[in-house]
């Protein structure tokens, strides 16, 4: 395998509060390699959208990363400086979030906005003749991601379009500086799923054309199998199982994926009931000690009463579990 894009080690990320010091994220690592998907998958408050603010150099005050190393393309991300990071975010990574109303200003254009990131990073355009070129490469993106007479809707406002056509737009602007790198957090969640299909073939596409890798965070295990080239389970904060995507989904290790694989729904027998994991993600406060899953896993014993770390369960599978040999008998 080549070399690693984007190398995340032993990271940590913490929110003071009044309730304590939250670690959001606790000793993460992560490899994203060239030309690839990435999934993270994980329930709601398992730590994946702070995992990739700290990637990107946005976790939010007071938040703030404790340790760990983060190195893309060779560089330390956490020794840049702020035009540093105004160089490397939109042109070698770029960010979708959850919710695009709320990400896209309401008060722009999408010409203004698309154009903004253009012009930000518009050394390969000559002077002469710029502003007629980055219109023209802002209507080519809106094109390439399927927004119908691009060149007469780009006038228009984000409030103007559908929820399907703003995740596009989005993912335009986001990708109009050709990203080495795109995280997109939850890009369908908002979506009916007829327009999730399509939004999502249409990375998997971008990201064939353009050569570029793509981690797609989600808390939809279905997306994962259908989407990405290697996964990784978040679950309190830790990584607790992470492969190539059908070697986990066929042979899952860890108990909390096993019980997230349960969710997917079986397309053979819709009527079969979903069973949810029962429980909660533990509160993110003075954990340690004990395997973080203990509290929901029908397997816990007592010697899961200890910091677990992540074992090899196969070829390039590894798992956050010690009883991994004895449950799958
Ligand atoms: N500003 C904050 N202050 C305190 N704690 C925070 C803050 N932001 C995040 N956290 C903590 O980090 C945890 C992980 O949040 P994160 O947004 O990364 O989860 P997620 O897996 O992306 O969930 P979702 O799928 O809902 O987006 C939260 O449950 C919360 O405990």
């Amino acid at each position: 395998m080549s070399a690693p894009l984007l190398s995340v080690r032993s990271l940590k990320t913490c929110f003071p509060t009044r309730a304590g010091l939250v670690t959001a994220v606790d000793g993460v690592d992560l490899d994203v390699y060239p030309g690839e998907c990435l999934g993270i998958v994980g329930e709601s408050g398992s730590g994946k959208s702070v995992t990739f603010a700290s990637v990107i150099g946005l976790v939010r005050s007071p938040g703030y990363v404790a340790e760990g190393s983060i190195r893309f393309g060779g560089v330390d991300l956490r020794r840049l400086d702020s035009n540093g990071w105004r160089r490397l975010r939109g042109r070698d990574i770029a960010m979708t979030m959850q919710d695009a109303l709320t990400a896209l200003n309401p008060a722009l254009t999408v010409a203004e906005q698309i154009e903004e990131v253009l012009l930000a990073h518009a050394e390969d355009l000559p002077k002469r003749g710029r502003q007629a070129a980055v219109r023209e490469r802002a209507i080519e993106m809106l094109r390439l991601v399927g927004i119908p007479a691009p060149a007469k809707r780009i006038d228009d406002y984000p409030h103007q379009f559908s929820g399907g056509m703003r995740q596009r737009i989005m993912i335009a602007i986001a990708l109009s500086c050709r990203p080495k790198l795109l995280i997109a957090d939850e890009p369908t969640t908002a979506l009916d799923v007829t327009i999730q299909a399509q939004v999502l073939d249409l990375i998997s596409d971008l990201r064939r054309e353009l050569g570029m890798s793509v981690v797609l965070i989600t808390h939809d295990l279905g997306v994962v199998a259908e989407h990405t080239d290697r996964v990784a389970v978040m679950y309190a904060g830790q990584v607790v199982e992470a492969g190539p995507t059908r070697e986990l989904i066929d042979r899952p290790k860890h108990p909390y994926t096993r019980g997230l694989i349960g969710l997917i729904p079986r397309l053979s027998d819709l009527d079969a009931p979903i069973r949810p994991i029962e429980g909660q993600v533990p509160e993110l406060i003075g954990l340690g000690g004990i395997c973080r899953f203990y509290d929901r896993c029908e397997f816990r014993a007592s010697k899961c009463r200890t910091d677990i770390s992540m074992i090899d369960v196969g070829p390039d599978h590894r798992a956050r579990c010690i009883r991994v040999e004895e449950i799958l008998q």
